[in-house]
């Protein structure tokens, strides 16, 4: 039986969420991380466990068909390889730093400077667009002690929180690009494959989908239903049933995660009682 072939990275940041959202879609793997390589029981496909920075090249070889990676890793090597799904977590950003004494005014203040960085194609690049071409030193980690250390003048390296810059007295000056998980594809996929990830990008899909909504229920009299039911959009139309209690009803919907906090108090505001707000855990349109 063919198979789809799945990188994911061993250790690191990516792992556990990555096991997580493959779960999610109701594919168990068996063994752990102790394997580099292991099979799903109901679905047809092998996850290789593999390091994140040479996932692109195994992409592009075609010796794995699809992989969970940051897009920043893409971009920095695998601009040929292509993108099925965004995958919401993992966020982060590519930047620019320089030690906070520093008085930066443009881009341009980077030309001839020295920086430090594991993403020397992305900075190259970067800067090539706004004309400025400065002497770029790789490293593999620990980046933002370089400039401490007298080793770069700057560096560029992932933010999230801001505090690894923070603790280093460096900050942020240039946002290059903002990254998340995603689910890539390779270029030499066969079609019996292609099959398989589709039916994959169906299950993540849902799954996503249900991780940004909540299912809620509220109870509300009658007449304040109009005004309730405006505030409320739901997948097709919100569902009303009638209470027990003559006239209430129970309205059922589903609302964006982003969104909830402030529709609930414009829900209660308009009149809703006894709010229960659930996780959904798929969602199929
Ligand atoms: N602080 C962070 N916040 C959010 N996402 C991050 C952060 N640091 C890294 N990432 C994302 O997670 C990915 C994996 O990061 P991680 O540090 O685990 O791996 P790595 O050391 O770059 O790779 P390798 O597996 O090759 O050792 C990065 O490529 C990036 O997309
Ligand atoms: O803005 P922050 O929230 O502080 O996150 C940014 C830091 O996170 C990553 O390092 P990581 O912790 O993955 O360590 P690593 O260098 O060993 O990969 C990245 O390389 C930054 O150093
Ligand atoms: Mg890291």
């Amino acid at each position: 039986m063919t198979k789809i072939r799945i990188a994911i990275q061993k250790s690191g940041r990516l792992n556990e969420e990555s096991i997580e959202i493959l779960k999610d879609c109701g594919i168990s793997i068996d063994n752990g991380r102790d394997q580099l390589k292991a099979s799903s029981r109901n679905f047809p496909m092998e996850v290789f466990y593999l390091r994140n920075g040479d996932i692109p090249q195994y992409l592009r070889d075609g010796v794995v068909d699809i992989a969970i990676i940051g897009e920043n890793v893409l971009i920095e090597k695998g601009e040929d390889i292509s993108i099925a799904e965004k995958l919401g977590f993992s966020k982060c950003k590519v930047s620019l730093a320089v030690p906070k004494a520093v008085k930066y005014t443009s881009v341009q203040d980077f030309q001839g400077k020295r920086i430090a960085t594991s993403y020397p194609n992305t900075v190259k690049n970067y800067l090539a667009d706004k004309g400025v071409s400065a002497d770029i030193h790789i490293i593999n980690g620990s980046v933002e002690i370089a400039p401490n250390i007298g080793l770069a003048d700057a560096i560029c390296d992932i933010v999230s929180s801001g505090s690894t810059l923070f603790k280093n007295n460096l900050k942020e000056v240039e946002v290059m690009l903002k990254s998340e998980a995603v689910l890539a594809v390779s270029p030499q996929i066969t079609s019996e494959r292609r099959d398989i990830l589709e039916k994959l990008q169906f299950r993540i899909q849902s799954v996503l989908r249900a991780r940004q909504s909540k299912y809620v229920l509220l109870n509300a009299p009658n007449d304040k239903l109009p005004m309730i039911l405006d505030l409320l959009p739901g997948m097709r139309s919100p569902t009303v049933l009638p209470l027990a209690e003559e006239g209430w009803s129970s309205v059922h919907t589903v609302i964006k995660k982003d969104s909830f906090w402030e529709v609930i108090d414009e829900l209660k505001q308009a009149g809703a009682e006894g709010i229960l707000v659930c996780p959904i855990e798929k969602m199929v349109l």
